[in-house]
């Protein structure tokens, strides 16, 4: 991966001082006026997230102080702070609580929340379920996934049409979660119902966030149903594909992930995970596991059909290393632009945008000033990935600067999977499962803007999707694989509104 080593010099005025000062600085670093209690900001916030976050950095530098009541909330935008907090002082921060209480009542007492102990011994027994190699190994559930659902893009017989790239792209990576987890792929109602499910709860979730606290689901308030409902049919989906495999033991050993997560065992002391903590990891990889990648994918294709030259480049070069076949896990980093493509996406979209909050266990230092115990710490990925220090002209979609000898980025500058020992479990499952979807897509169609064009605006739900959906035509391409017409199976075919 192309996202490290040496520090390049910065091209403009830099607010945080040098990590390296030994003597935290007097006071408080700078930041925005709060006016009454904070309010003006949270309405800020509340209007233009990404807009409010990009502005801090502008008008204050890399490191700003924010006080809300009484809150006192840093945003860090560097590289150098984000490693210094994420990494240097991992120990001593834990995950923001409202974030926790939001996601807890999705996905249990996953490793996504839990800490301590317990979120070290739920990640030991995870890890080996997520390694490159054994990601690999799930590459054939994942190009049957992508087949399927891209063969019936449009209809038998279709030379082109209008395709709903998020309903595409989210049935399809649904369906790769599924067959990885459960070698089970995904009925029409099962990708119909927790799509829906997945949608209203991500919804939900950004909602409460910004709620000082979580009342109950049970009270009579907007949106509570539908909550309610959406959290019943995904328990009920993961539940049933868990017991099934429980009343069928007998069958050959499977290399699924949840047979991985059955057969874990802790080093430490030989003991495998409860039924509920298998429950709750399916939970987070079934959730945490198709909407980033489906999102990112969704990204990728807009800025494709928006650049006709690279992906004219792009259908070459997948030409050239499969032709006709099927991508196996080996093929995938032989495919340096296609690769280079989406970490190129991940930077102008990261998925997960601007939610990573931390609090501080004690008190600890960052870019020389002192930051107290109880403090939050904001990171906000689109921020640093749009630092023109970094990434010159950086609203430009530019793959070339991941290509394998392009000049070093600073470490942790492209950081779309977090950083630290709380990066992203699934960052080799999701970087396998895009290649090879993208890959798939190019060997069968070719893509163009859409009538009217899709606007692209970035909207912050739990993850970053264009506002309004994304269109595009997608049109057979001659030769390849693109007559090809799948049989029944999963993927409603995804029509334009
Ligand atoms: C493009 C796709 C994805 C993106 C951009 C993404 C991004 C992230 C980010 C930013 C974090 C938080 C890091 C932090 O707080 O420091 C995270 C955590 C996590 N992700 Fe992903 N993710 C993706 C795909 C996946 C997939 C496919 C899975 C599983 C199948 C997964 C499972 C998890 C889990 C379990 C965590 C919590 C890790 C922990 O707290 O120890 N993610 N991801």
């Amino acid at each position: 991966m192309n996202h490290a080593t040496s520090t390049p010099q910065p091209t403009r005025p830099h607010t945080a001082p040098s990590p390296a000062q030994p003597t935290p600085r007097a006071g408080d670093p700078p930041g925005p006026r709060a006016g009454w209690f904070g309010l003006p900001l949270l309405r800020a916030m509340r209007r233009d997230y990404l807009g409010f976050v990009t502005g801090l950095q502008r008008d204050h530098g890399d490191l700003s102080l924010m006080r809300i009541a009484n809150e006192r909330a840093y945003d860090l935008n560097s590289p150098e702070l984000v490693r210094e907090a994420l990494v240097d002082h991992a120990e001593h921060l834990v995950r923001w609580e409202r974030g926790v209480a939001v996601f807890e009542q999705v996905f249990g007492r996953s490793v996504l929340v839990t800490e301590g102990a317990t979120w070290q011994r739920q990640r030991r027994l995870l890890m080996p379920a997520f390694t490159p190699k054994r990601v690999a190994g799930y590459a054939r559930l994942m190009t049957e996934a992508a087949a399927q659902g891209l063969d019936q893009a449009l209809p038998a017989g279709q030379q082109q049409g209008p395709v709903a790239m998020d309903a595409l792209f989210s049935q399809l990576t649904m369906d790769v979660i599924m067959r990885t987890l459960f070698s089970h792929a995904a009925t029409p109602e099962e990708v119909h119902s927790a799509s829906w499910a997945t949608q209203t709860l991500s919804e939900t979730a950004m909602r409460e966030m910004f709620y000082p606290l979580t009342l109950p689901d049970w009270l009579p308030l907007p949106g509570k149903a539908a909550k309610r409902r959406a959290l019943h049919r995904l328990r009920r989906l993961i539940g049933r594909h868990i017991e099934a495999r429980r009343q069928a033991p007998a069958t050959p050993e499977r290399e699924d992930l949840l047979a991985r997560l059955l057969a874990a065992r802790d080093e430490a002391d030989g003991a495998a995970l409860s039924p509920s903590e298998v429950f709750d990891q399916c939970m987070v990889s079934f959730q945490a596991g198709h909407e980033t990648s489906a999102t990112a994918l969704l990204w990728w294709s807009l800025l494709l059909a928006r650049h006709p030259a690279l992906a004219q480049r792009l259908h070459a070069e997948v030409d050239q290393v499969l032709g006709t076949r099927e991508p196996t896990a080996d093929d995938v980093p032989q495919l340096v632009w296609l690769n280079a493509s989406l970490k190129e996406a991940l930077r102008l979209y990261p998925p997960v945008g601007a939610l990573m909050s931390r609090r501080t266990t004690a008190d600890i230092t960052l870019g020389g000033w002192r930051i107290p115990r109880g403090a939050l710490l904001r990171i906000s990925p689109w921020v640093l990935h749009r630092d023109p220090r970094w990434f010159s002209e950086p609203e430009a979609f530019r793959p070339e600067r991941f290509l394998p000898d392009a000049p070093p980025l600073p470490r942790s500058a492209w950081m779309p999977f977090g950083v630290g020992p709380r990066v992203c479990l699934g960052q080799h499952f999701a970087l396998m499962e895009m290649g090879l979807v993208a890959a798939m897509l190019l060997q069968r169609y070719t893509l163009a803007l859409g009538q009217p064009e899709p606007q692209g605006l970035p909207d912050m739900n739990v993850t970053l999707r264009p506002r309004g959906g994304v269109c595009l035509q997608l049109q057979r391409r001659q030769g390849g694989l693109g007559g090809r017409v799948g049989s029944a199976g999963p993927a409603a075919r995804a029509a334009c509104a």
